[in-house]
């Protein structure tokens, strides 16, 4: 998916809402248990329940791999089930030694058919290369995360300058490997003091924020503070809509969750975004 059509989809939506499917064995509702695939049966009614409210799916590799291969086959289901036109995020956070990465590259864009996956910069330029040779796949580099461990590298000052962070030498350095049309940042929603100075730096570039909800970032702060002109945001949010009820109606409880997340979202639009 380009750039313009994920900006396109967010218009149409009035939602620039990323549904994190993190489906856990522990909290999916127990009348699923005794299905064939409760991963993906739960899965499918998530989806059903809020596709079109939502222009992105995050499915946390780490939910699917945990359970071995019936995982990943609820995960290749899963990609199966969503829309076309909806933006899947791989999350996986890989990068590695330029030929391996080249294989994570092929897992999730060869394989699964994701749009994108996430991506840990530590390695370097050859370790996020290999993730950027098809144009219509994207990376999505860790930044800024919303964890408290964001503070033990990402937030150090870089190469002994006072005033600049390890996660902006990554944002500036990184937009020499690829345009704002194959990249994208993490930037958590538990740091929107910082995204000034990431918007400073990545004017035009989407940025996907998760740490909304459960971790408490504010949706109306990363809005005010974080949009640009074709929106920009991707906003994440797992275990609020997902869990948010615990019964034969948890599709209903999640829609609920995820439309009043889209009309605090519309009205952001409507607010921040240029005509
Ligand atoms: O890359 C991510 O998506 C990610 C980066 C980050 O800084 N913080 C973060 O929470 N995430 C992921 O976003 C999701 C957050 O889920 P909830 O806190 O349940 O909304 C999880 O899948 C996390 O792994």
């Amino acid at each position: 998916m380009t750039k313009e059509e994920l900006f396109r989809n967010i218009q149409t939506k009035k939602s620039y809402l990323c549904v994190g499917l993190d489906a856990d064995l522990k909290k999916i509702p127990s009348h699923l248990l005794n299905t064939a695939d409760p991963i993906f049966e739960f899965n499918k009614i998530i989806i059903d329940a809020t596709a079109d409210l939502c222009v992105a799916y995050k499915p946390n590799i780490a939910f699917y791999e945990a359970l071995g291969p019936k995982g990943w086959e609820s995960l290749e289901k899963t990609l199966q089930y969503i829309p076309e036109d909806i933006f899947t995020i791989a999350d996986a956070k890989r990068g590695d030694i330029g030929n391996t990465s080249e294989l994570y590259a092929r897992t999730f864009f060869d394989y699964f058919n994701f749009d994108s996956v996430t991506v840990a910069p530590y390695m370097g330029e050859d370790s996020v290369k290999p993730f950027l040779i098809k144009p219509d796949k994207w990376v999505i580099l860790l930044a800024l995360t919303s964890n408290p461990g964001s503070q033990d590298f990402q937030l150090q000052t870089y190469n002994g300058e006072k005033n600049r962070y390890l996660f902006e030498a990554v944002i500036q350095k990184s937009q020499t490997w690829a345009s704002p049309e194959q990249l994208m940042f993490v930037v958590g929603a538990t740091r929107t003091d910082y995204l000034e100075r990431v918007r400073a730096l990545a004017p035009e570039h989407f940025l996907l924020v998760p740490g909304v909800g459960a971790q408490g970032g504010s949706l109306a702060e990363i809005s005010r503070l974080g949009m640009n002109k074709q929106c920009g945001l991707l906003v994440n949010s797992a275990r609020n809509i997902i869990y948010a009820g615990n019964g034969t109606d948890f599709g209903q409880q999640a829609r609920l969750e995820a439309q009043r997340m889209q009309q605090e979202m519309e009205r952001y639009l409507g607010e921040y975004l240029p005509v």
